[in-house]
């Protein structure tokens, strides 16, 4: 008899202002042919490792998200909320949502697309063997610190550095616990992994991929369509 597998919740965060677009909503611009929102959710409603997915978007975008699941068959959509001012309070209200039999939770951006279920996998592989875990890949550039006066102050030894990216995988206890500390306590993250650490839990740092992009500004849009070209799809 194989061991059961633990039930896992994925939020998927799509609430945020996409400030640096230039006036595009990049949830429902096309990635392939499909809204960027809809081919991210298909990653996870095909990844049968996933018990259900909790959507947070912006107010006036919830019919809109509400047609595209049922346009694209998201069956494992359970909910669809209003985010908050912040990524962290989006998570904590997609938080609030999950299946009481939640074990591991991946949170992930609406933002980044081109996840496939592998990754995913990948990541929920490492989170159970290590309580947490994070998509990752290292920094191709040099990277410097700058100082106040416009100068660098340090080269940082770039085989320690990695661009974290999502899914990012955690037990679910310890993060309901952390995310309590930290609106407590007025901390704000921009990832999970920061408010996962500062409940004095590690992190693994799982291979991710560069095409698992986040579309930030207008130009990922096109380079999505190049990724897909080379994957053929
Ligand atoms: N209050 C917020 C802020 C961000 N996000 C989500 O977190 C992901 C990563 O954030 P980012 O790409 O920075 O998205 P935006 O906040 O939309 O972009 P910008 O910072 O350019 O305004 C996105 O899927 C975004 O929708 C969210 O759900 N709620
Ligand atoms: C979580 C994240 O995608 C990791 O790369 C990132 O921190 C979120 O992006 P933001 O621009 O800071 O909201």
């Amino acid at each position: 008899m194989g061991e059961k597998r633990p039930f896992v919740s994925a939020i998927v965060v799509a609430a945020g202002s996409a400030s640096r677009m230039e006036g595009i909503d990049k949830q429902f611009a096309p990635v392939g042919g499909i809204p960027c929102l809809a081919r991210t959710l298909l990653s996870f409603e095909e990844c049968r490792e996933i018990g259900e997915i909790v959507v947070v978007t912006r107010e006036e975008s919830i019919a809109k998200v509400a047609d595209l699941c049922a346009r694209w068959r998201l069956a494992k959509v359970s909910q669809i909320v209003r985010g908050g001012e912040s990524r962290q309070q989006s998570a904590a209200i997609g938080l609030a949502c999950l299946d009481g039999r939640c074990q591991y939770l991946a949170v992930h951006d609406g933002a980044r697309p081109l996840c496939d279920k592998a990754l995913i996998r990948r990541v929920l592989r490492d989170a159970i063997a290590h309580g947490g875990a994070a998509a990752a890949v290292p920094v191709k550039d040099t990277i410097k610190v700058r100082g106040e006066d416009g100068f660098i102050d340090s080269t940082p030894d770039r085989a320690t550095l990695f661009a974290c990216q999502t899914p990012q995988i955690f037990e679910v206890g310890t993060y309901r616990r952390a995310m309590e500390e930290a609106l407590a306590q007025g901390r704000d993250y921009t990832d999970d992994c920061q408010l996962f650490e500062s409940a004095g839990r590690r992190v693994y740092l799982s291979q991710g991929s560069y095409q698992n992009i986040k579309i930030t500004t207008p130009e990922d849009l096109a380079l999505c369509e190049q990724i897909l070209a080379v994957r053929g799809e």
